[in-house]
């Protein structure tokens, strides 16, 4: 760890990484949005369910549980959607998948203030999170195709 953090050149050492996975939850041709409700410069923005991938846990199993956690529903993970996005200079990585929803719940918005389905053309009716943006851009044309 100490030969990592010298070699950074002063960037943040490598297990300092927090990788984000975030779940583009898709159902007829549109996407749940989720509205955050806290912390304050952040909140009614919108982003996809997710956070933090904890220590032990693949990507996929830590957006299972952040699925279930957040909106009390099981999902089955896809493929990824858009690019790695580097945040917070650096120090943490958002990571976006398709998902689907796996049996009859409704999403419940158990953390969140709101949750709409979104069109490829209202994808631009909400105020995203700013790190979403390639995602959502990239979300647009594979909504688009239904
Ligand atoms: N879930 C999610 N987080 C996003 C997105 N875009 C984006 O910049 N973020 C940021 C917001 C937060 O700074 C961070 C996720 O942290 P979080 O607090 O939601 O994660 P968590 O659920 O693991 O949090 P906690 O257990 O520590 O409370 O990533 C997104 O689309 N989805």
């Amino acid at each position: 760890m100490q030969t990592e953090r010298a070699s950074g050149g002063g960037q943040a050492a490598r297990r300092d990484l927090k990788v984000i996975v975030g779940a583009a939850i898709i159902r007829d041709g549109r996407v749940l949005a989720c509205a955050r409700s806290a912390p304050p410069e952040v909140a009614g923005m919108w982003e996809f369910p997710g956070g933090k991938v904890e220590p032990g846990e693949s990507e996929p199993e830590a957006l299972a549980r952040e699925c279930v956690e957040e909106l009390a529903v099981r999902v089955e993970i896809g493929d990824r959607v858009g690019r790695d996005v580097k945040m917070a200079h650096g120090r943490s990585v958002l990571k976006v998948y398709a998902a689907r929803l796996l049996g009859d719940a409704e999403p419940q918005p158990l953390e969140h203030s709101g949750l709409r389905w979104l069109s490829a053309a209202e994808l631009d009716s909400v105020t995203w999170l700013p790190a979403d943006a390639p995602i959502v851009a990239a979300l647009r044309p594979i909504l688009a195709a239904g």
